[in-house]
């Protein structure tokens, strides 16, 4: 959408890195690199890039975004998110040690609102949404942060 490069997102964690800030890293798949490799190849491929050379424990959020559910409407499945966070908490693991992958916020985005909440976040990687359009909507968006009330999860 911003036509970023990997070298772009690399050089804006470390300049958020540089300034005390904690940068919120998006990756995800188009609908066609979907077709063409799998949910999880390109995202796991955007991580390594953005973080060659960063400190990790910094400070980092990373949101898994598919790029064909943005504003879509249509969501990946909780299944599919599952997949590309583990195989994105992995990544981390590998760069990070354990505690610091353990430590770091994977988030889920993309047409995320109140009736799909909870099943995501009964996903074990991932650990919170990422949410556009539906938090323009003050019912729909405080449904989302109060999900545990109406799905008694
Ligand atoms: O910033 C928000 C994400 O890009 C997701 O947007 P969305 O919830 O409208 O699909």
């Amino acid at each position: 959408m911003h036509a970023e490069t990997d070298e772009v997102v690399r050089d804006k964690v470390a300049a958020a890195h540089r300034h005390g800030l904690v940068p919120v890293l998006c990756v995800g798949e188009t609908a066609e690199d979907l077709e063409q490799h799998g949910a999880s190849a390109v995202p796991v491929a955007q991580l390594r890039a953005a973080l060659e050379g960063a400190d990790v424990s910094k400070g980092l959020v990373v949101a898994y975004e598919p790029v064909w559910a943005i504003g879509s409407g249509q969501a990946a499945t909780p299944e599919q998110a599952q997949q590309v966070a583990g195989a994105l908490r992995e990544v981390l693991r590998e760069i990070a040690g354990d505690d610091l992958a353990a430590a770091t916020r994977i988030l889920y985005g993309g047409s995320v609102k109140a009736a799909n909440i909870a099943a995501f976040m009964r996903e074990p990687d991932v650990d919170g949404a990422l949410v556009g359009g539906a938090s323009l909507d003050l019912d729909e968006f405080s449904s989302i942060v109060r999900f545990k009330k109406h799905v008694g999860a």
